[in-house]
């Protein structure tokens, strides 16, 4: 029922219907329940390479990360962003309705449209991300990078209050394993990445195996 100029906006469902309101998936352009392979061959090469990268980058620093070496550790920080970019757990955000008659992009949106924002779709948006489909942690460490265009969290009034709580743990948890372990697929290898829809963009339960690396000044 709704049209696009990247064909991003589509019907949900056919009717366009959610309940007895009119739905707007925004920006839906690729299935969001069939996120692209990732090609994940940046300048940080292969995964193995990255986490050696990434253990450089911990065991050079002052001891174990906390939540304000942010700025110390920029290669732990890209790394996530760029995992939030390609595979936001929560693809489709939150659902406003709007309150009036509006528009957006030159389609007008009567009132009462419930709005879905689809975050999996805009932060692979081909205009914004060049190679899209690549993870690559270094597209956040220029100066030049869409960091504005990073929305897993949503944004405007109503983005995800947890957000600094969230990106603390992920910083502080992610950085004490790779500084300490090297993490290798488990005997049944790794699931693809593609993900269960619901919700939240979820990935199948795998076993990875975790050798110590002996981080500097420890006997
Ligand atoms: C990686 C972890 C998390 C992600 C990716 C995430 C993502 C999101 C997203 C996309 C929204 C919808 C925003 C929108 O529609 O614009 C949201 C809403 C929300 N999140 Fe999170 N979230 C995370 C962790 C948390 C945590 C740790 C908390 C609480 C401590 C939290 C509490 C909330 C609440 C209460 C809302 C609803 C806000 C509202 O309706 O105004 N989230 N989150």
């Amino acid at each position: 029922m709704v049209w696009s100029p990247r064909g991003r906006l589509v019907s949900l469902g056919g009717s366009g219907v959610l309940g007895s309101r009119p739905v707007i998936p925004l920006p839906l352009c690729a299935p969001w329940d069939a996120p692209p392979p990732l090609v994940p061959h940046g300048r940080h090469g292969t995964p193995v390479q990255l986490q050696a990268r990434l253990r450089a980058e911990l065991q050079g620093a002052q001891g174990p990360p906390g939540p304000g070496d942010v700025g110390r550790l920029p290669l732990l920080q890209a790394t996530i962003s760029e995992t939030l970019r390609l595979r936001p757990p929560a693809p489709l955000a939150l659902s406003p309705r709007t309150l009036s008659p509006s528009s957006l992009g030159g389609l007008p949106v009567a009132a009462g449209t419930v709005l879905i924002p689809n975050l999996l779709a805009a932060q692979q948006d081909p205009d914004i991300w060049q190679h899209p489909e690549v993870f690559l942690p270094e597209r956040f460490l220029g100066p030049g990078a869409p960091s504005r265009s990073l929305l897993p969290f949503g944004c405007g009034a109503r983005s995800c209050p947890g957000e600094g709580l969230a990106r603390a743990e992920l910083f502080v948890f992610l950085g004490l394993i790779l500084r300490e372990f090297r993490l290798e697929p488990g005997p049944e290898g790794l699931p693809g990445l593609r993900g269960s829809p619901g919700t939240v963009l979820r990935c199948p339960s795998f076993r990875l195996r975790m050798v110590p690396c002996q981080p500097p000044g420890l006997p």
